[in-house]
């Protein structure tokens, strides 16, 4: 197994509830990266699970994976519930420079792991798996619903990123501008958009790859309506978070043009009030 310092690469996986997937994903992220042309050596990557007690297997699951050679290990939160939250915890645990985020059901392909890793690097310190990019295309199978939902949520992110896909939850980041996020909203779903505005990622920093979006391989989706709900809070507070002090700024010079006018306005007035009496 990899030692602690030769680890460059952490994979983080939110998990709940998804012991059915968990072997499927390991080994799959494993197979690809072991491939003679991974850009990214096996030795040096490591999945980390970040589970809220589902105590549905899991632990077994991920404990036979170990046995079998997989670095992997899972972490177990028992105070805690949310998947952005669990992303946070899975990334101030790893150990790589590189860190990457997927969901645990088959939705993000684990083949492309490799060169999501790979992408990253010291002038590329984010990057991003879009589903909006040239020549790929959301599962047939994606339900109407969700597909309006999601394009409605992204039209309203643009004031706030120029980045194709930012409610993905399919992306990476380097340790360092994951440090530099100061507080970053852990609740709800969409922490890679928290972490593009709060880490202040440049446009130039973003590195996107396309991939195609699959239907989830077994277990339901958790994303309710109370996390639409949490996700229009998250952008109330990003909107006042990036233009707040533009805000402050309009205002100022609104009371000053205001006072500077009502000067002039008094200044030609008084003269005339004084000759009349
Ligand atoms: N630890 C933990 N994990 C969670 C929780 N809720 C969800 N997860 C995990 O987070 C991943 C995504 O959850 P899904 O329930 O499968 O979400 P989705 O509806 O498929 O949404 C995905 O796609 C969206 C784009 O349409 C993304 O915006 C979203 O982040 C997510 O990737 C899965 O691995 C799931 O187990 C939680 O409370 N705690
Ligand atoms: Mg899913």
């Amino acid at each position: 197994m990899a030692t602690r310092q030769s680890i460059q690469y952490s994979v983080v996986v939110p998990a709940y509830r998804e012991n059915g997937n968990l072997r499927p994903l390991v080994t799959r992220i494993f197979a690809a990266l072991r491939r003679v042309d991974s850009p990214v050596p096996a030795e040096q990557t490591e999945v980390i699970i970040v589970d809220d007690n589902s105590r549905d297997g899991s632990v077994e699951t991920v404990r036979q994976l170990q046995q079998e050679g997989f670095n992997v290990r899972i972490i177990v939160r028992t105070t805690e519930r949310g998947l952005s939250s669990a992303v946070v915890r899975g990334f101030q645990e790893a150990q790589g420079d590189n860190m990457l985020c997927m969901d645990a059901d088959l939705q993000h392909p684990p083949e492309y792991v490799p060169s999501m890793l790979a992408s990253m690097s010291p002038t590329h310190t984010f990057v991003l798996g879009t589903r909006y990019g040239k020549g790929v295309e959301m599962d047939k199978d994606w339900p109407v619903h969700r597909r309006i939902i999601s394009s409605g949520a992204r039209l309203l992110a643009l004031p706030l990123t120029t980045a194709s896909d930012p409610m993905s939850g399919f992306f990476g980041i380097r340790k360092e501008a994951f440090l530099k996020a100061r507080g970053l909203n852990a609740d709800g779903f969409k922490i890679a958009l928290d972490l593009l505005i709060k880490a202040h990622v440049a446009p130039n920093a973003i590195a996107e790859v396309p991939f195609s979006f699959g239907v989830r391989a077994e277990g339901e989706s958790k994303l309710t309506g109370k996390v639409m709900i949490k996700y229009l809070e998250q952008l109330a507070e990003l909107y006042w978070y990036k233009f707040s002090s533009l805000v402050v700024v309009l205002a100022i010079i609104f009371v000053v043009l205001l006072f500077l006018l009502l000067r002039t306005w008094f200044g030609a007035v008084s003269p005339d009030a004084k000759q009349r009496y």
